[in-house]
């Protein structure tokens, strides 16, 4: 919304939200989120059309086109629970706008939603002594966390899904004039609103199963002495393939990939499609196996303990250049570490705070520091859980020097120079390559 508001100094923006806290740091000088960019947009457009405050009622009563961008995790009781979303923030705002509108309205589901929840909206808008017209389009948002502002500026395409009817292909006009102010036409796609819910949960779920595509492999890489960054390219190259997204990691995190993909499953076990519903799923439990199957390869090259051991994640947020931890694979094998009594130090540019909430019930286990250098000294190990740029200019003679012998790096993104660590006396093993190890007979690798 900051960004249209930016790009469209025509249009009033506003922003209601029923966190008060949050409302306040969008208008302070510290926005509640790390967004690369996005600082310079809000003070551009904040005060002059871009507005944030907590009065619901009258954001929705002085708008004619409302976006919906409420929450939908999965839902965590009753029917569906750990699977199915959770409708229940969407439906209380559908049904807020239905009682407080006192003039016709567009109202946009920019959250992402199980397929055919326009149908819901609508019925739950025209419910009862209604007396305002609603037109509900789907216009789901691509942009990914870290380069959210290019992805909003630059946008593969702009999917806006609208009823086949005149007051829907009115209302979709209007949307589409809006983009239209800096998204060229031909990237601007319009569907039925079915496709275009349907989409976004089929995007995001492609993307993954990508990534648990290279990860799985990256296992068998790893029994065969075949390099997973070699594997990626030779197949990337392929231009049907594509080489984006397929950088094998210690898994794939975020808010977004194991919800949606859960929320696809469950609708398609809904419909009574199980063997797509199971082929699905898998991409979730390759995710799962990939996060535990890091812990195991610590525990098994550390002699199989790591009881009273010292170990550093470099890194906690889901990805580089956010302070999100929402999936984080961090949370899983932080969790794990401390199982199996290591000592965690936690470090991340970004994202301590979050970590710090995300395991508190781990308090006095665990040690938050800033610095990277103070956070790894001591160390047995460090293990490279978010790909962030500054830790590839990390001076590691410094950090090897300071650490417990032998020293281990487990690489969950492959970003480090790993013969240049080995060189240094690190015992190395990367995601999907051989390991590069100083012992004679190495665990589970190739002994350099
Ligand atoms: N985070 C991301 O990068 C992307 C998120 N999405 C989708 O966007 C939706 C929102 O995601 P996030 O922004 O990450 O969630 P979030 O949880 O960070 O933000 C949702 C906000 O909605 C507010 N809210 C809840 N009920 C409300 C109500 N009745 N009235 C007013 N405000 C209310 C909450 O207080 C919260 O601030 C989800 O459906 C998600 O799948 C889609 C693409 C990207
Ligand atoms: O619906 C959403 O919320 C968004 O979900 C993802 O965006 P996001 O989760 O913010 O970030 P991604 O760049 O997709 O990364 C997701 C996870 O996959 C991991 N990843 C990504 C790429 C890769 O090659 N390997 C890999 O492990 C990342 O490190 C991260 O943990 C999608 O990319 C967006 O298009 C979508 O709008």
């Amino acid at each position: 919304m900051a960004l249209i508001a930016y790009k469209c100094p025509r249009y009033k923006v506003t922003v209601v939200d029923i966190n008060p806290d949050r409302i306040a740091k969008w208008n302070s000088d510290t926005l509640p989120i790390y967004e690369p960019g996005l600082d310079e947009v809000v003070k551009a457009a904040r005060g002059r059309n871009l507005f944030f405050s907590t009065d619901i009622e009258d954001g929705i009563r002085s708008s004619e086109i409302i976006f919906v961008s409420v929450n939908t995790p999965t839902k965590t009781f009753g029917t569906g629970a750990g699977m199915a979303a959770d409708l229940q923030y969407w439906e209380k705002t559908a049904r807020q706008i239905r009682d407080c509108a006192d003039s016709p309205k567009i109202i946009v589901e920019k959250s992402t939603l199980p397929v055919k929840t326009a149908q819901a909206m609508q019925r739950i808008l025209t419910a009862g002594d209604y007396k305002n017209r609603f037109e509900v389009l789907s216009n789901p948002e691509f942009l990914a966390e870290g380069t959210a502002i290019s992805d909003l500026e630059h946008p593969d395409r702009v999917l806006i899904g609208s009823a086949e009817t005149p007051g829907g292909l009115k209302a979709r006009d209007e949307l589409v004039e809006i983009y239209a102010n800096w998204v060229p036409q031909a990237r601007i796609l319009t569907t039925s609103i079915w496709s275009s819910e349907l989409s976004k949960l089929v995007s995001n779920a492609f993307l993954a199963q990508k990534i648990s595509s290279i990860n799985s492999i990256s296992a068998l890489c790893e029994k065969t002495d075949a390099n997973v960054a070699e594997v990626a390219k030779a197949v990337g190259m392929d231009s049907r393939l594509g080489d984006k997204f397929l950088n094998a990691s210690v898994g794939f995190g975020g808010s977004c990939f194991k919800k949606d993909i859960l929320n696809l499953v469950y609708l398609c076990r809904y419909y009574g499609l199980d063997e797509v519903a199971d082929y699905w799923e898998g991409v979730v439990r390759i995710n799962e196996y990939q996060q535990e199957r890091f812990v195991i390869n610590m525990l098994s090259n550390m002699f199989n303990t790591l009881a009273g051991k010292k170990i550093c994640l470099l890194g906690f947020a889901f990805k580089a250049n956010t302070g999100d931890t929402r999936e984080s694979p961090a949370i899983h094998i932080s969790r794990r570490l401390v199982e199996e009594r290591a000592r965690l130090v936690l470090t991340d540019p970004q994202a301590l705070e979050n970590a710090r909430t995300d395991l508190k019930d781990l308090t006095g286990r665990i040690d938050y520091i800033d610095d990277p250098y103070a956070a790894s000294s001591g160390c047995d190990a460090i293990a490279v859980i978010t790909e962030w740029q500054a830790y590839k200019a990390l001076d590691f003679e410094k950090i090897y020097g300071s650490m417990t012998k032998p020293a281990f790096i487990f690489d969950g993104r492959n970003i480090l120079d790993h013969e240049r660590l080995f060189k240094i006396g690190f015992n190395v093993f990367p995601i999907g390559k051989p390991a590069l190890t100083h012992f004679e007979e190495a665990a589970g690798g190739a002994c350099r």
